[in-house]
């Protein structure tokens, strides 16, 4: 199959490429790398076997259309630019996507397979070509739950978010580092121990942040020793864009008979490149910790069950620890004071991995395994 790849140069992208390059994916495709900015041009694979040599324009229709599959991270304006008068223009190729554009599009199904493999079977059966990977928070959210979606024991959960710089993207995660350097660089010097005075120093941070040289094009706001309890646009109704995909896109990922409500606040942390959560969830009835453990574990090859204790904590449900891992740890499992029925978790997890670009890779393969069944 003839596979075109747009947004490769990007923060998803490398890391999709990264990933696509460790599976030997590329071997399975006659593929073209596209460009928003350089057609023409060159690009790092281009000595690969059944790879173009040369960037194509990621906006000529004619060449876009003679994929099979189109795959995208460049973006939300990028798909709306494109997307649309492709399809218009006669293109019955599959289109693969990382952004939110047409993920809610009642053509688009949500790609998680882990957990809606069958979801995903059955828009290929029925002739569905739209596969949008979901929101970060969302996908790793149920990976992590996954065990507990798939036995229908969750009436409803909330999610306390704690959303990495990265999901910014990078122009994100290096302001962040600028307001640390911003920061450190003004009220430590040479002096790294500064716990006489403390006080006097916390009062020149929280100062500095107000410095109109503070750094805070990107975030519009200081993320370094503060934290951001809004994350993507106002939906006017006192939520936050970010925390309304977690039910619109998560029972649209499972394909839930009835909603299950989920709902919380979504908030910006200091981290880099890892989402955590914590989450509250109403069971449907008193089940054992050990059988709960034990459906999380069994649900898929990714979750880590991590025992509730604090050095387990520490160890493995950090940012640090799930960074570059496909792993997804959950932990602080624990029966909560309003009753039997209320479970309390933890998770975190790469949400450039998961949470953008492992999906969209995994779902070529689901392609080319249909095709070859049809
Ligand atoms: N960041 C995230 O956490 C997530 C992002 N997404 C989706 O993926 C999209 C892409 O995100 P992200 O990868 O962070 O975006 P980037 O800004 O890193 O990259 C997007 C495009 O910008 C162009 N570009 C311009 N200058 C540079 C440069 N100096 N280095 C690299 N690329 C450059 C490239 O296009 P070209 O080569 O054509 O010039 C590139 O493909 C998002 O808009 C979002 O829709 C989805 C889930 C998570
Ligand atoms: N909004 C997410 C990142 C992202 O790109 O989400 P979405 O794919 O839903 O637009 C975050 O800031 O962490």
């Amino acid at each position: 199959m003839k596979l075109g790849i747009v947004g490769w140069r990007g923060m998803v992208g490398q890391v999709l490429m990264e990933r696509m390059l460790q599976e030997n994916d590329l071997s399975h495709f006659e593929t073209t790398f596209f460009s928003t900015s350089n057609a023409g041009g060159d690009h790092p694979f281009s000595k690969m076997p059944k790879v173009d040599p040369k960037l194509k324009d990621a906006y000529s229709l004619p060449d876009l259309k003679s994929m099979d599959i189109v795959l995208t991270c460049q973006g939300g304006d990028y798909t709306k630019e494109v997307f649309k008068n492709l399809r218009n223009s006669g293109f019955k190729g599959f289109w693969i996507d990382a952004a939110s554009a047409i993920r809610m599009d009642e053509a688009s199904t949500i790609i998680l397979d882990p957990v809606n493999l069958d979801v995903i079977k059955k828009a290929l059966k029925d002739g569905k070509k739209d596969f949008i990977g979901g929101n970060c928070t969302v996908s790793l959210m149920l990976l992590a739950l996954g065990g507990l979606f798939k036995a229908n024991q969750i009436e409803w959960m909330t999610t306390m978010t704690y959303q990495a710089a990265s999901g910014g993207g990078a122009r994100h995660m290096n302001e962040l580092l600028n307001q640390m350097k911003f920061v450190t660089d003004r009220v430590m010097d040479k002096e790294t121990n500064l716990a006489s005075r403390i006080l006097e120093v916390e009062k020149r941070v929280t100062g500095l942040m107000g410095d109109p040289a503070f750094p805070k094009e990107n975030f519009g706001a200081p993320l370094a020793c503060n934290l951001l309890p809004w994350i993507d646009s106002d939906l006017e109704n006192g939520q936050s864009r970010e925390e309304w995909k977690a039910s619109a896109e998560g029972n649209k990922i499972l394909q839930s008979v009835k909603d299950i409500p989920i709902d919380g606040t979504c908030v910006r942390v200091s981290s880099m490149r890892c989402h955590a959560q914590g989450m509250t969830i109403k069971l449907k009835k008193n089940i054992p910790i050990e059988e709960i453990e034990l459906m999380l574990a069994e649900h898929n090859p990714w979750v880590k069950v991590v025992a509730n204790n604090k050095t387990d904590s520490l160890k493995y449900l950090t940012p640090e620890f799930a960074s570059g891992k496909l792993t997804v740890p959950v932990g602080r499992l624990r029966k909560m004071y309003m009753g039997d029925d209320y479970l309390n978790a933890f998770t975190v997890g790469d949400q450039l991995l998961w949470g953008a670009a492992e999906p969209l890779r995994r779902m070529l393969h689901i392609i080319l395994e249909n095709n070859t069944r049809a």
